[in-house]
């Protein structure tokens, strides 16, 4: 029986005067892939940045609305945004590395945190770059530049570097859109492996990764969620005619 760890209710953001989400109901299972699908525009990485509360930091945006995080309002006056955006991580479209060794990317977190004892770095920096499925390719070169990985290589770094600050939901945006076939396919790889342990929730252009990797698909379009079920269904047996005609290629 899945369990929810993640619940939005009637969540509506405005860019200044341009509402981008209309009122937005959705719930994330937790060792669940949730992919986010719709066209260009629809307000679906808008409101993936809302779950950790990414928007918080561009000027003119209003939001309102729940966000119930195991129990806790997300959006509440006390709560500590390093606290929630070290639980709930993000990895963004194009593979962001800093300009620093592959081992001190991975350890960043920790040592923001604190984190000192040179034991526990090496062991997170380890575990992190083998559950990201990137320990063999850079094992002996931690103390190389992460800049000097293909952007595939990085992209898995950066995934590592979410991982080793242990969060329970990771959030993507977009992972793969800028790496090849290869590349993508590992990283598909990583996340079905990844979802054991955590809960992912990613934004997707491609409709075949969704159909591959996700358990449940959501569909947005123009800043509303059309639809949200079992990813089988979406493709398979869509409730909604906007979505059988998004998902055939009918538009967008
Ligand atoms: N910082 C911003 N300021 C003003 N409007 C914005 C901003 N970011 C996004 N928008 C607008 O909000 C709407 C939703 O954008 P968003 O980027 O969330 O869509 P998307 O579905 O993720 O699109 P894409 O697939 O092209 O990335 C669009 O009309 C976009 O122009």
């Amino acid at each position: 029986m899945a369990n929810t760890i993640l619940k939005t209710k009637d969540v509506k953001l405005k860019y200044g005067d341009f509402e981008a989400l209309h009122g937005i109901d959705l719930s994330f299972n937790e060792n669940e892939i949730t992919a986010l699908i719709g066209p260009s525009g629809c307000g679906k990485s808008t409101f993936l940045r809302c779950l950790n509360r990414m928007n918080d930091l561009i000027d003119g945006v209003t939001i309102t609305g729940e966000f119930d995080y195991r129990g806790k309002d997300v959006y509440a006056e006390d709560y500590d945004i390093v606290e929630l955006r070290k639980q709930i991580g993000m990895v963004f479209q194009q593979p962001n590395p800093f300009p620093m060794s592959i081992y001190d990317n991975v350890a960043y977190g920790l040592r923001v945190a604190g984190v000192r004892d040179k034991e526990t770095l090496d062991e997170a920096v380890q575990t992190s770059l083998k559950q990201a499925a990137i320990w063999d390719e850079v094992k002996d070169k931690l103390d190389k530049s992460a800049l000097a990985l293909s952007g595939g290589q990085q992209q898995r770094v950066c995934i590592a570097r979410a991982l080793a600050v242990s969060p329970d939901i990771i959030l993507l945006d977009e992972p793969t859109s800028a790496l090849d076939p290869h590349s993508s396919r590992q990283i598909e790889a990583t996340l079905l492996q990844l979802k054991e342990k955590y809960t992912i929730i990613t934004v997707t252009h491609n409709l075949q990764q969704a159909a591959r990797i996700a358990d449940r698909t959501a569909f947005f379009l123009q800043g509303d969620l059309i639809e949200a079920d079992d990813t089988k269904n979406i493709f398979m047996n869509p409730a909604h005619k906007e979505t059988s005609d998004f998902i055939t290629g009918r538009f967008g």
